[in-house]
């Protein structure tokens, strides 16, 4: 299979500004993708931060089976990270992300107390690749739409500050990539979620490879039922052939575009492409 890489210019740009802003930033709430919350940490984070707190954030909760929320959570928890699970698109689970953030800053103020300076609104900044949904998510912090958020990955272009309360002001920063995709597996997941954008792969390629995860997570039943195709022994490849030839007339690209938009809409129901290494 081909390679998957993808650095634009406006992502070199976002990840240069964002590292200038880091260091008057207070905490860091990292957004994952909950379909692939591995694939979507972002690897350099961790080095840019530093020791300031992160909260993680596994946001599309809805779009996971409920069972897998509390198994994530654990999961981070035993390596002592703070995960909080949300929809950034219904709002759920933003009150407990709102008062951990508070609670992270906090210490910067115990400084600036003992320092006898007055107490100043805790800086966060929310990061993550494209289109996991940090602009929805900021826009259900702050309680109104305060920033532009949409279905194609780069929507955001600018870094900009939201005041969201008297004792929060929130950096939306755009979606950063690193400028080399080491792990092409994860690579390819972070494609087939739309999570970044689709110069950098072949649409057909990525439908193939959906189809072949799936089956190694041996959750392909709602092929059968929502194309009337089962996938059983037939590789990814051939599966998207199949389906173009009783669907669209042998149109390969067509169909691998109406695939990956039922599963990205959520319209094959809850699929997750990810478990937690150590689960049962
Ligand atoms: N189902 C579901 N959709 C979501 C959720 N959060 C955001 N979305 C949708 O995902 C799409 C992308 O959301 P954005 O908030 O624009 O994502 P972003 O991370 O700011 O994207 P960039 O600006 O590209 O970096 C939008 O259509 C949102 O409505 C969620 O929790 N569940």
């Amino acid at each position: 299979m081909p390679t998957i890489q993808w650095y634009p210019g406006h992502i070199a740009k976002a990840e240069r500004e964002l590292k200038k802003q880091l260091k008057y930033v207070d905490v860091v709430l990292e957004v994952l993708d909950a379909r692939i919350p591995l694939a979507s940490q972002h690897p350099q984070v961790s080095q840019w931060i530093g020791n300031k707190p992160r909260l993680l954030v596994i946001n599309r909760q809805d779009m996971i089976p409920e069972a897998l929320h509390s198994q994530w959570v654990n999961y981070f928890q035993r390596q002592g990270i703070d995960v909080y699970l949300t929809d950034g698109q219904q709002g759920i689970g933003i009150k407990p992300l709102l008062k951990a953030t508070q609670k992270a800053g906090e210490a910067v103020n115990e400084k600036r107390r003992s320092r006898g300076m007055r107490d100043r609104a805790v800086r966060a900044v929310v990061i993550g690749f494209p289109n996991v949904g940090k602009s929805a998510l900021i826009n259900r912090l702050v309680g109104r739409k305060a920033v532009q958020s949409g279905r194609k990955a780069g929507i955001t272009r600018q870094l900009k500050w939201v005041r969201i309360s008297q004792q929060i002001d929130l950096l939306d920063a755009p979606g950063v990539i690193p400028p080399k995709l080491e792990d092409q597996k994860a690579a390819i997941k972070l494609a087939i979620c739309d999570d970044i954008g689709e110069a950098a792969y072949d649409l057909q390629n990525v439908a193939a490879a959906l189809v072949d995860l799936l089956s190694e997570l041996e959750t392909t039943e709602i092929f059968d039922q929502r194309y009337n195709i089962p996938v059983e022994g037939l590789s990814g490849e051939s599966y998207l052939a199949t389906l173009a030839s009783q669907r669209h007339n042998e149109d390969q690209e067509r169909t691998a575009r109406e695939l990956l938009n039922d599963f990205r809409k959520g319209l094959m129901g809850k699929l997750p492409l990810e478990y937690p290494p150590d689960y049962l």
